[in-house]
């Protein structure tokens, strides 16, 4: 096990009672943990959970259907959203039915249904880190691996599905 499989190899001489050196030696340094051991490891150290929390960034497309109680209840589609959040519940699951057995493109429905500006990119968000979406959506997208599909999202501004992209 080598410095490339993160443990450092630390050589060293072990002295009899009488301060004589009398045998080089070697232990394994874990690089992260900082743990020492006379053991050769059997399998490489892992950094420690924080630095493989997942990606930085993820890149998805949504299609969302807003309701009565969304926090603007109005989009490029509709002037005055008067649908109720069960029937918002009700139109994305029927979508998420057509996307989900090739009926249709998520595309293609995103840019016909969406009540979001992003509509007019297929429904698009581009490119988003940590922070920068409500915390429902963000953690539906960071939990979608890449082709997946969210189940419905609820969030201020309605229903959701989400496709991540990358
Ligand atoms: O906030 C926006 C614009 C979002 C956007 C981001 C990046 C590119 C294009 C659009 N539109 C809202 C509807 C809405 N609410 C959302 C919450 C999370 C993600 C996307 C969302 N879209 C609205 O129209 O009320």
């Amino acid at each position: 096990v080598s410095q490339s499989q993160r443990y450092q190899i630390v050589p060293m001489t072990v002295k009899d009672k009488t301060q004589r050196d009398c045998e080089r030696q070697h232990y394994y340094l874990n690089v992260y943990t900082k743990e020492s051991q006379w053991e050769r490891p059997d399998k490489p150290a892992e950094p420690p959970a924080a630095a493989t929390g997942g990606p930085e960034q993820v890149q998805c497309s949504h299609l969302l259907v807003k309701h009565s109680g969304s926090r603007r209840p109005s989009s490029w589609r509709e002037e005055n959203i008067t649908r109720s959040k069960e029937e918002a519940m009700e139109l994305v699951m029927s979508y998420r039915e057509q996307i989900a057995s090739g009926k249709a493109s998520f595309a293609e429905l995103a840019q016909k249904y969406s009540d979001c500006s992003s509509a007019k990119r297929g429904g698009d968000l581009g490119p988003f880190g940590h922070g920068a979406m409500q915390k429902p959506f963000e953690q539906a997208a960071f939990s979608l691996k890449v082709g997946e599909l969210s189940e419905p999202v609820v969030t201020d501004s309605g229903v959701h599905i989400i496709l991540r992209t990358a």
